[in-house]
């Protein structure tokens, strides 16, 4: 059956095995010597688990040492059977199920014949009991059973029973004596007292054999290899389950790291952490009302210098600046969210529907808050936009005045000879918008509102025809400009800045908040990067020590014929039940992790595309999980991960 040739095993130069040769057969064989003697590296080599060495070994004609990792796990399940030292028994499984696991790679589970196994070996009682609650006889006799469930045709034992009292090594030598009547038994062993007259022994010494089997049985069975053994989904998940129930604990620990990281890569992506400083932009706004995005390019204009504390003195336009095109330029501007034309008139009387108002005169130049109806004068014909104060007083909505005819007259200044001249005007023009004309000045420090009730905005063609009348030759047209965002506005003043113009506008205070802004983003850049990437770190760490931490139980896995395939298969299907409970967990609590996250990061993740980001995320972090966990899976060594040998 087994035929080992010219085998020799050497560890950092030392032989552990010198040109061992010897064949094995049916009943039961010793393997003895001292400690050292190269015992357990013989097994090893039988067994297949160590496959570098040199000579060759056989079982029934097949090499051991090409023995592919599939073939392994087929023969551990179908062929070999294994009983150590410390059993190596899933110790939160209860005894059936622990003598069951081989026969998850197969289609159906016997449960009669466990049944059978468990009574002769008068452990049928604590089928349902944990194993970790049996004595170690017991535990020696579950891990008998689970080795005779797979029917195999060898029986190898590693110090089966250094770890048992006397008496119960005497029963446990018992069962493996009537176990090998049938089948090869091997085993290891320091203890002589084990042999009797009938077994063979093989016996080293210093790694050289010096006594063989005096009778070699050379019946070769017959060998097959089912090419169906495999782990079905569905056994799979089976066997997920009995994890999650044994093991609850760490089921709960990596499910809650996947929604963690998961929650916390979501307020990274969000992009909002630290929040920026758009709240405290919106408070300015709460002050100085929207007209703080504006920019008011104007072709002259009165250098502070020349009024200050002299009030009798006339305005005098000591700065000029060649305005020409400009305000073409900005119309269509992506950071411009509407541009107006400020033309100062006096005296304004205006006819709707057939009745005239006059408009309270305020002295200071058209303001808008905001649009609050319609649209700004950008068409071709005379259109115009009223100040939201005139349509209260007509007593119509906003909506209702959109689109009526309007009769306008008021004065305008010329100051083309460097005098100002008053000139009447007059014009037919089409409302297109209303305005809110709040104005916010500050006055000894204190910012105060008021409405500028003679706030109206001409179209380009309108406001031709004004200046026409007005006989307006030499001043260009002054405008506005209304930014969408406080770092537009400031781009957009670099940029006259650049071109010779000086505009006029609050840009220290919104300077103030966008040099903020960009200190707070590059902040919150940074801190969002580390809270993502400390997240993944977290469930790096957090798989790669639970895979690590169940080292012996892939073992155990393996040494019951689980290959790497089996495995990741398991993998998957342990990693598809927590990240759908992770996914359901946060779907339920969201409404209280919305609390957290708005508290400490200002996140909001209760709208659509934030859960099903927060769901896309796990997902992703389950695939770092399950390659983690993998890595474990294919690092473990078998000899390694299960003690072998004596101690
Ligand atoms: N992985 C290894 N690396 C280095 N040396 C090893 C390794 N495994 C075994 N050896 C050495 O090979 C020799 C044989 O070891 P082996 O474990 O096979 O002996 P043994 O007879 O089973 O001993 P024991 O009864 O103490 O378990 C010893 O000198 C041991 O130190």
């Amino acid at each position: 059956m087994f035929e080992i040739k010219n085998v020799s095993k050497q560890y950092n130069g030392e032989f552990a095995l010198n040109d061992i040769s010897f064949k094995m057969g049916k009943g039961l064989n010793f393997i003895i010597g001292a400690s050292g003697s190269g015992k357990t590296t013989l097994l090893k080599i039988i067994s297949g688990m160590e496959q570098d060495f040199d000579g060759e070994a056989y079982y029934c004609g097949k090499s051991i040492k090409e023995l592919t990792s599939n073939e392994k796990g087929y023969y551990y399940n179908n062929i070999f059977g294994f009983i150590w030292q410390d059993f190596n028994l899933l110790e939160d499984l209860s005894v059936l199920e622990n003598v069951l696991l081989p026969q998850y790679l197969k289609n159906n589970q016997n449960q009669k014949y466990a049944a059978t196994l468990l009574t002769d070996l008068k452990i049928f009682d604590l089928a349902h009991q944990k194993v970790k609650y049996l004595s170690g006889g017991q535990k020696q006799r579950v891990a008998i059973a689970r080795e005779l469930m797979k029917n195999p045709q060898v029986i190898i034992a590693d110090e089966p029973t250094s770890a048992l009292d006397e008496k119960t090594a005497k029963t446990t030598m018992d069962i493996l004596r009537d176990i090998s009547k049938k089948r090869t038994v091997i085993v290891v062993t320091h203890d002589t007292n084990l042999i009797d007259n009938q077994s063979k022994i093989i016996h080293l010494d210093k790694g050289e054999l010096i006594a063989t089997p005096q009778e070699i049985v050379t019946t070769t069975e017959n060998l097959k290899y089912d090419k169906s053994h495999r782990l079905s989904i569905k056994n799979a998940f089976a066997l997920t389950k009995s994890n999650v129930r044994r093991k609850f604990g760490r089921f709960s620990v990596s499910t809650l790291a996947l929604m963690v990281a998961g929650i916390l890569c979501l307020t990274t992506v969000s992009g909002a952490i630290g929040g920026s400083s758009q709240g405290e932009f919106d408070k300015l706004i709460d002050t100085y009302g929207e007209g703080l995005k504006d920019i008011t390019v104007v072709g002259s204009f009165t250098s502070a210098k020349g009024t200050e504390g002299n009030t009798e003195e006339k305005p005098s336009a000591d700065v000029t600046q060649d305005i020409g095109g400009l305000y073409d330029k900005y119309v269509g501007d992506e950071r411009v969210d509407f541009t107006a034309f400020s033309q100062a008139v006096d005296d304004i009387k205006v006819t709707v529907s057939g009745k005239e108002y006059q408009i309270q005169k305020t002295g200071s130049v058209p303001t808008i808050n905001k649009l609050v109806a319609g649209n700004m004068p950008t068409g071709k014909n005379n259109e115009i936009v009223v100040p939201e104060s005139f349509v209260k007083t007509l007593g119509i909505s906003n909506e209702q005045l959109i689109g009526k005819e309007i009769d306008f007259n008021g004065s305008v200044y010329n100051w083309d000879t460097g005098e100002p001249v008053l000139k009447d005007v007059s014009l037919t023009a089409t409302i297109v918008g209303v305005a809110d004309t709040t104005a916010y000045d500050e006055v000894e420090g204190k910012v105060i509102e008021y409405s500028v009730d003679d706030s109206f905005f001409f179209s380009k063609s309108a406001l031709d025809d004004l200046r026409g009348q007005a006989e307006i030759k030499n001043k260009p047209m002054d405008f506005l400009i209304r930014a969408k965002t406080p770092a537009d506005m400031i781009s957009i003043k670099d940029e006259l800045n650049e071109n010779g113009i000086v505009p006029l506008g609050r840009f220290e205070l919104v300077e103030d908040i966008v040099r903020l802004n960009k200190q707070t983003t590059e902040q919150s850049g940074t801190a969002s990067v580390l809270i993502g990437i400390l997240s993944i770190v977290m469930v790096i760490a957090i798989f790669l020590i639970t895979g690590f931490m169940r080292k012996r139980e892939f073992a155990i896995y393996k040494v019951s014929g689980f290959h790497n395939a089996h495995l990741s298969l398991l993998n998957l299907t342990e990693m598809i039940t927590q990240t759908i409970t992770a996914i359901l967990l946060m779907l339920v609590t969201s409404p209280l992790i919305d609390l957290a996250t708005k508290g400490l990061f200002g996140v909001n993740i209760l709208t659509t595309k934030m859960l099903l980001t927060g769901v896309l995320l796990i997902a992703l972090l389950a695939i770092v999980a399950y390659f983690t966990t993998a890595i474990a899976i294919i690092k473990t060594n078998t000899t390694k991960a299960l003690k072998t040998g004596d101690r």
